[in-house]
């Protein structure tokens, strides 16, 4: 891709965020009243095409609400949402959600080579072109070999392997993760954390990534977004981590951000 083609592309999946706010009363009377319990409240971010982009915060602020708006999943309130020049009005093709607990979106009868292929042939794909793509996802996270079994014969991170692949293999632009790690073993999270690096690196996507740890947030992203704790939450900062690939949590400058980060939440 010409390095023009490759800005036109970054800018058709730039997700705009505009004076963004949700809540889950929305009662016409008790809006015009006043009474309304605002989850996030003017929410204004810009992530743009190929970012891996992280959203921090304390649990309850309102992550995977933000999140599931971007999805589509969760209606807005006010305020503008949009991909490239799209409203965002509905899930779409462009974008998928990859969650904490692998087990609720594997199909436990099928194999893990069904399971990636699902969607491509929900899609009609061709069965030939659906085992190349089911091979080179499957390979791409490190499944090789296990393409036969099923859910219940895998650990709790192949399982988030699997629906990794399955969400690579559909080629969304935008990953949607929801601390997709959290329910994993120190050892297996630290693991697939440098696998998602270099999983990124390899496709480009763009990556929004939720998670309530700030060494996770700092071993990953490009940018931190810190959220607020609500109600009302709103994105109370902008951290840039420059620090190139893979990262090292015992590093100098990692130490770095990491107490300046710390320090916002002890405010
Ligand atoms: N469907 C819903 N209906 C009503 N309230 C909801 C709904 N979903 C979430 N909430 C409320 O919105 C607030 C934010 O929840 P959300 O799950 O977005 O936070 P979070 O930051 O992702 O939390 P955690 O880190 O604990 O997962 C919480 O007070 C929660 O109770």
């Amino acid at each position: 891709m010409s390095r023009g083609n490759a800005s036109a592309a970054s800018s058709l999946h730039t997700i705009t965020i505009e004076g963004l706010n949700k809540s889950y009363n929305e009662v016409p009377a008790k809006a015009a009243a006043g009474d309304v319990h605002y989850i996030i409240k003017d929410v204004n971010l810009v992530i743009k095409g190929g970012e891996f982009f992280i959203l921090l915060g304390p649990s309850g602020c309102g992550k995977s609400t933000l999140l599931n708006m971007i999805a589509g999943f969760v209606s807005k309130t006010g305020g503008n949402l949009r991909v490239g020049s799209s409203e965002i009005q509905k899930p779409g093709r462009d974008r998928a959600v990859v969650f904490q607990q692998a087990d609720s979106s594997l199909f436990p009868w099928l194999t893990v080579r069904q399971n990636v292929e699902f969607g491509l042939k929900m899609k009609k794909v061709p069965k030939k072109q659906r085992r190349v793509i089911s091979d080179q996802y499957i390979d791409l996270v490190g499944l090789s070999g296990h393409g036969d079994k099923f859910p219940r014969e895998l650990s709790g991170g192949m399982k988030q392997r699997v629906q990794l692949a399955r969400v690579l293999a559909n080629d969304p632009e935008i990953l949607l993760m929801d601390e997709p790690f959290g329910a994993l073993d120190a050892m297996t999270r630290r693991t697939m954390q440098k696998e998602l690096v270099r999983i990124w690196r390899q496709t480009n996507k763009t990556i929004v990534f939720v998670t309530h740890d700030i060494q996770e947030a700092i071993l990953l992203g490009q940018r931190i977004g810190i959220m607020s704790s609500g109600p009302s939450s709103r994105i109370s900062d902008i951290y840039e981590i420059p620090i190139s690939y893979p990262r090292d949590v015992s590093a100098l400058d990692f130490y770095d951000y990491y107490s300046k980060i710390q320090s916002h939440f002890d405010e």
